[in-house]
């Protein structure tokens, strides 16, 4: 057994436990490319407001050369990744997330996904890391938008845009953010793991989230039950956001 040492344990102290859970097998699979993907997606986001999909047309190329330019981005000195802070709102931030005083084991990059940032500062080689951003983000923009217009078609909606419009506007407030959770040695060790990103319901319309192959993500469901979702690095998740949720309720 592993004891922590006073000092070590406070240094931790607030930043909350993550509670174990099961993983669950019922997640929603969405295949892209199946005629009936609007049919499954409308009763994923009814019934789960949560799902999976695959065949999403994001090169695994394009994927992997992103993680290996964030992974040498926070590899990086906090001296070197703090000229790309403090994220107010946008840039490096690391363990404060938002505005309301929320903490978690993180560090991250937040980026708007629709204006130039200062790349000069991000990292050893700033321009590869910017393009590789850029075309990552139009790739999943265009996902992003193929499944709103999905969904718009399952619900019989006869503007097909009506979501992915608010996408594609050039105001659209939609960000991106490259979470890295650093391995927390001494609490792992004693069989525990820190909060990374902590509870809480995504704002926007939908969140389309990747990770490597590690567990972590958990979501909440209608049952009251918290369920761990198995990592796949392959495919995307899909969160529905509060502002659909308020949207798609208007359409009944
Ligand atoms: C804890 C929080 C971080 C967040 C604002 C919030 O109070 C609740 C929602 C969080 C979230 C999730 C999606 C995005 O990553 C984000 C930028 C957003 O708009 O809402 C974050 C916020 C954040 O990191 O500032
Ligand atoms: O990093 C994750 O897996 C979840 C992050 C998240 O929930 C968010 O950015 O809204
Ligand atoms: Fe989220």
């Amino acid at each position: 057994m592993v004891l922590l040492s006073k000092a070590t344990t406070e240094q931790y102290s607030y930043i909350k436990n993550c509670m174990p859970t099961k993983f669950s097998s019922t997640i929603p699979i969405v295949d892209l490319s199946k005629p009936d993907a609007k049919t499954l997606i409308v009763k994923a986001c009814e019934e789960f407001g949560f799902f999976k999909v695959i065949n999403h047309g994001v090169s695994m190329e394009a994927i992997s050369e992103l993680e290996y330019e964030a992974f040498k981005f926070f590899s990086m000195s906090l001296n070197e990744k703090e000229k790309v802070g403090p994220p107010n709102p946008f840039g490096y931030g690391s363990k404060k997330i938002g505005h309301n005083g929320d903490v978690g084991w993180i560090e991250y990059l937040l980026l708007n996904t629709n204006q130039e940032h200062n790349f000069s500062v991000y990292g050893k080689n700033p321009e590869k890391f910017r393009c590789l951003l850029n075309s990552y983000m139009s790739s999943v923009r265009k996902m992003a938008c193929e499944i709103l217009e999905l969904m718009a078609e399952g619900l019989k909606i006869q503007q097909k845009d009506v979501f992915s419009k608010l996408l594609m506007d050039k105001q659209s407030d939609s960000i991106f953010r490259v979470n890295h959770y650093p391995a927390c040695p001494e609490m792992t060790l004693n069989d525990q793991n820190l909060i990374g990103f902590g509870e809480h319901t995504d704002p926007q319309i939908i969140s389309l989230l990747r990770s490597n192959n590690t567990s972590g993500l958990q979501i909440y469901l209608r049952d009251g039950n918290w369920i761990s979702v198995p990592p796949d690095d392959k495919s995307f998740f899909i969160n529905v956001g509060d502002s659909l949720q308020v949207q798609h309720k208007a359409c009944y």
